[in-house]
């Protein structure tokens, strides 16, 4: 055999185990078609995180106006793109070297099954002992002329006038408040009401109408049927039902993505797969023994993000290095969606808990008093723990805050600990500081 493990997909799925696995002496290989490191390092979550910071930081300083700050700075949105192309472009040969380092074979190209061992990229055949399925997902594409896709926003040379989002996910969302609060005008339409679905519905509804203030329009329950370009104009016009028409400088299609598994000859070896992804059992094993799948290939009911991808990894390193020959345990889950302010959850939903007061208790609690985020002048920052009414155990926690990633990452490893109240409070944290403030909006016992 070429290798013992062959990795298809170069990822967080794959590269968080198949480093530690190259290093205790396990031949390995990965085949990668486009970028290393994949989408979150090439055009995911690294280059959001850089269009968001300037942004946030104008949030910020908007808040502190004639309280010690005067003028609020302009986005330079083409010097922000020169930014994030001079950080994301050496992604890739730095996913390459990530792997080059430990002896890892990269091999450039697209990986399809011969047999269960087998699996060819152009001319040449590779074989291993072991497969692992990594290849992720691509953007859903609806039958819109002209219309883009995440990875083309987040290289977009300049920002248009008028901005149409198709979708109210993810992506619809976080690059909505990218586009509006660099002054575009947005359109958001979706199929349903609601936006966000997996967060709380009172802290969507919240962050939705901050966008509305800010002139961000919402089109609910509309589908769009039609749409044409005006190549001379560059404009594409939506038409959808009851005489709905819409013409705008640029549309974003946002309606989710799909796996890439239908590209990889499953057929020639019988692997399951469905619309969702590789079918798994609780070993991340396929229904082929000696292949199996990892990240967001998966078909699998938890969010399919860059720390699921990368705890999945690690798991399946730790099963071929014989160190955990267990099912995969998944830990308390962390999301978060980069708005302005984020919404940021972990552990039960708030309301999964709300519909369940048998079961849960909620304490709720506002910011707005709170002497450190006045300092901000942060308003309307919210807090809601989640703790289960038996036990009195920490089970779940949702901010819709600034800084929400910072107070949810302090309750993680609490909800994996199921600490209880009496526990929550035996800690001693650094002052002025968001985690003390977090502290003094527990129940006190
Ligand atoms: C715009 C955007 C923003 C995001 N922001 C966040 C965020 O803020 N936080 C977060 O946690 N997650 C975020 N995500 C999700 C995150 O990027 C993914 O969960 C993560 O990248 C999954 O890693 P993966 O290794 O499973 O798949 P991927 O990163 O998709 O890697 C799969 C790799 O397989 C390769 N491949 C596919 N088919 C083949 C083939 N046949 N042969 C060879 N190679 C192949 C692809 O080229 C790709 O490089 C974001 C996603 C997008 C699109
Ligand atoms: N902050 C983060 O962690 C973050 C940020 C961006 C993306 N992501 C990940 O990337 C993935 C993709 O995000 P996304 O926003 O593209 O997907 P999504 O599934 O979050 O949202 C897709 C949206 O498109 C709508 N939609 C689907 N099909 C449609 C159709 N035919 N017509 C109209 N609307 C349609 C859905 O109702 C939904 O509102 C997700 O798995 C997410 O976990 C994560």
């Amino acid at each position: 055999m070429d290798f013992s493990v062959l990795y298809i997909g170069s990822g967080q799925a794959t590269w968080n185990g198949a480093v530690p696995l190259a290093k205790s002496g396990v031949k390995v290989g990965v085949i990668e078609e486009s970028q290393y490191g994949g989408v979150c390092s090439n055009k995911g979550c690294n280059a959001k995180i850089i269009l968001d910071k300037p942004l946030q930081l104008i949030d910020q300083i908007k808040a502190l106006q004639g309280r010690g700050l005067d003028g609020v700075p302009e986005v330079n949105w083409e010097d922000l793109m020169a930014h994030k192309h001079e950080l994301i472009v050496p992604q890739d040969q730095h996913g390459k070297d990530r792997l080059d380092n430990v002896g890892i074979q990269t091999i450039n190209g697209h990986a399809e099954f011969v047999d269960a061992h087998k699996v060819r990229v152009g001319k040449k055949t590779y074989t291993a002992d072991k497969i692992v399925i990594a290849t992720g997902l691509r953007p859903h594409r609806l039958d819109i002329p002209g219309a883009e896709n995440s990875t083309d926003f987040l290289s977009l040379p300049h920002m248009p006038e008028h901005v149409t989002i198709l979708g109210g996910g993810f992506v619809a969302i976080e690059f909505a408040t990218i586009a509006s609060a660099v002054g575009a005008k947005v359109d958001v339409i979706t199929r349903g009401k609601q936006i966000l679905k997996q967060f709380p519905k009172e802290y969507t509804a919240s962050i939705q109408a901050d966008l509305k203030k800010a002139g961000v329009r919402f089109i609910p329950d509309m589908e769009v049927e039609r749409a044409t370009k005006d190549e001379e104009a560059g404009t594409i016009t939506l038409e959808g039902p009851k005489g709905f028409e819409l013409t705008t400088d640029y549309v974003l299609d946002a309606t989710g993505r799909v796996p890439n598994h239908d590209q990889l000859n499953l057929e020639a070896v019988g692997v399951k797969a469905n619309h969702r992804g590789i079918e798994v059992n609780e070993y991340l094993q396929t229904n082929v023994e000696n292949i199996y799948a990892a990240g967001d290939a998966v078909d699998k009911t938890i969010p399919k993000l860059t720390p699921t991808a990368a705890f999945e990894s690690r798991y399946l390193a730790a099963k071929f290095m014989g160190t955990n020959n267990g099912p995969i345990q998944y830990p308390a889950i962390s999301e978060i969606v980069f708005t302005s302010p984020r919404i940021a959850q972990v552990g039960v939903k708030l309301d999964e808990a709300k519909a369940n007061p048998d079961k849960y208790e909620i304490t709720q609690a506002s910011y707005d008093g709170d002497w450190y985020r006045q300092v901000e002048n942060e308003q309307g920052a919210e807090l809601a723990l989640i703790f289960e009414k038996d036990s009195q155990q920490l089970v779940g926690a949702a901010e819709k805050a600034n800084a929400a990633e910072e107070t949810i990452n302090t309750i993680v490893p609490y909800v994996q600990m199921r600490l209880t109240k009496e526990q929550l409070n035996d800690f001693v944290y650094v002052f002025p500081s968001i985690a003390y403030t977090l502290q003094r909006r527990l129940p006190l016992v």
